[in-house]
């Protein structure tokens, strides 16, 4: 499992460790230090030889700190360093003063006066000014020296920030204050921070890397963690897998509504990518007006009439239905019609709710949530959170005035515990909450960048996977976070020019390379 943590998570595992006696801090620096080093050399194997220049900026905490230990070690290495520091060596914290003072017997140290473009030209550029311990905007000037002397000539200076690009917030990845930099690499320490995977960081980092710095990993519930191949090797690639004794009906039996004539595509692609996720049987409620054109352009698949809500709860007599989809391409009219019968069913099928079933609501989301229940799935992108949720949609993308910030992770909390059911709120940084408080981000960042996903129909074809998940047995939140890593995966799989219809026929391609 890969944890993310707050800061403060992060600053309470580090002093857990000091105090029990078996760390210093000072040694947690320098191993932070050695780390940033490290990740340099690796992502950039040509700075590993011959003498370069460098140019640290080091703030007044303990981010700083690392700073000066990269100073030295780069300098150790025949490196020509420049460093500035922002704030008063005086009032330093001390493992930030003890090797402020070794760089000290080293080289000099300007004062952050000084800092202008030429100053800071250099191969490389180390932001060492804020990490984990900002908690208010950055002063706007400083916003400005920050992206004025960060990117002097991009085409020739990699930028490096420490821990955090100084002015992003570690637990909301949310820009405090103007500015800020744009860095080529990130190099945390122990775990990922909870913001490198929200909002603005992954727009303003290329790459991230995380560095061990001898801590132990501690889990616990209130932490978010990141949906990744290990997690779910373990938890959903056994329930994906059909053994050879098994039958249809061993695999569930999907329901996918779809909207009247000429709007039955989203449904469809839906239903393919239930159908392809492995649900023993997924049928299409179509009505009446639409039946010819689902017959025609469905083979696999099957239809059943789905007129209005009377039908519908005719149709939800067959228990065996143990998974529903409703919203994408249904119209909003539609869906006021069926929503409530979908989740009154007696006998409880889960129940996935996207696109219109939840614009449907928008005017009156407390009749929406009062007829929730714990099995059913919510996948509102971000128009769509904002018409259920607008207090929380108001909270989250107000700008910020102090850290941490309000993040996506705590709007998608809060949502889920309103709704009284599973959230999954899109997004390249997809967040992902049970009403407990469990919470887990499933990102297309980084090295899992999954840009040709934002196409027409994806959207329909991840609650497609979501319910065949459903179906097969799956609980909600495994459900959601399965399929929204398999979405991730097929579409980097496919690569460019996909677009959604491929989402579902790339499965098997995935399924065979996880071994499945
Ligand atoms: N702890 C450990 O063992 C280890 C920690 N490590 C490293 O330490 C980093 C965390 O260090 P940190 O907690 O000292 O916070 P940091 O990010 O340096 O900033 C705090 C300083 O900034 C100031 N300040 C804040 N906002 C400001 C603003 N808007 N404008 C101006 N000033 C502002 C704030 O001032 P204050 O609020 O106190 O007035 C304070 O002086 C972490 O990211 C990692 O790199 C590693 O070495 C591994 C071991
Ligand atoms: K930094």
């Amino acid at each position: 499992m890969t944890e993310l943590l707050t800061s403060a998570q992060m600053r309470q595992i580090e002093q857990a460790a000091i105090d029990s006696g078996a760390v210093t801090g000072l040694e947690l620096m320098e191993r932070a230090g050695a780390g940033v080093v490290e990740a340099i050399l690796a992502e950039w194997p040509e700075l590993g030889q011959g003498a370069h220049r460098a140019v640290v900026l080091c703030g007044p905490g303990n981010n700083g700190g690392d700073g000066f230990v990269v100073a030295r070690l780069l300098q150790e290495r025949g490196w020509d360093v420049g460093v500035f520091l922002y704030g008063d060596a005086e009032k330093l914290p001390p493992d930030a003063r003890v090797n402020y003072e070794l760089w000290r017997k080293m080289g000099a140290v300007s004062s952050w006066e000084d800092l202008n473009a030429e100053q800071t030209t250099a191969d490389l550029f180390i932001d060492a000014v804020f990490g984990t311990g900002l908690t208010r905007p950055l002063p706007e000037e400083l916003g400005r020296e920050l992206i004025m002397t960060a990117t002097p000539d991009k085409t020739t200076t990699k930028v490096v920030a420490v821990d955090m690009p100084s002015g992003l917030c570690a637990d909301s990845g949310k820009m405090l204050g103007g500015g800020g930099d744009f860095s080529d690499l990130v190099v945390s320490f122990h775990s990922a921070k909870v913001g490198h995977y929200l909002d603005r960081s992954y727009q303003r980092c290329n790459s991230l890397v995380v560095k061990d710095i001898g801590l132990d990993h501690v889990f616990d519930e209130s932490q978010v963690h990141l949906v990744d191949q290990a997690r779910l090797s373990d938890d959903s690639f056994p329930g994906i897998s059909k053994r050879k004794f098994d039958h249809k009906y061993t695999h569930g039996h999907a329901l996918i509504l779809s909207g009247g004539f000429g709007k039955t595509g989203a449904a469809r692609l839906a239903a393919r990518g239930a159908l392809r996720i492995g649900a023993g049987l997924v049928t299409l409620g179509v009505p009446g007006a639409a039946q010819m054109e689902v017959a025609t352009r469905i083979t696999a698949l099957m239809l059943t009439r789905v007129e209005d809500a009377s039908n519908l709860a005719e149709v939800l007599e067959d228990r065996r239905l143990n998974a529903l989809c409703l919203g994408p391409g249904m119209g909003v009219e539609r869906a006021r019609d069926l929503v409530p019968v979908a989740l009154a069913a007696r006998h409880g099928p889960r129940v996935v709710l996207d696109a219109d079933a939840l614009t449907a609501y928008a005017d009156c989301p407390e009749t929406l949530f009062a007829m929730l229940h714990a099995n059913c799935v919510l996948t509102p992108h971000g128009g769509e959170f904002a018409r259920l949720f607008p207090d929380i949609a108001e909270r989250l993308n107000k700008e910020p005035t102090r850290g941490p910030a309000y993040s996506k992770v705590d709007a998608t909390r809060d949502a889920a515990a309103r709704a009284g059911c599973v959230v999954l709120f899109k997004g390249p940084d997809t967040v992902i909450a049970h009403p407990s408080g469990a919470c887990s981000i499933n990102a297309a960042v980084y090295d899992r960048e999954a840009p040709w996903l934002a196409t027409a129909g994806s959207g329909d074809v991840l609650a497609g996977f979501i319910t065949g998940l459903l179906a097969r047995g799956f609980a909600p939140k495994q459900a959601a976070e399965t399929g929204a890593w398999l979405h991730v995966e097929a579409a980097r799989s496919f690569g460019p020019g996909l677009v959604a219809e491929d989402l579902p026929e790339e499965l098997p391609k995935v399924f065979r390379r996880l071994g499945l």
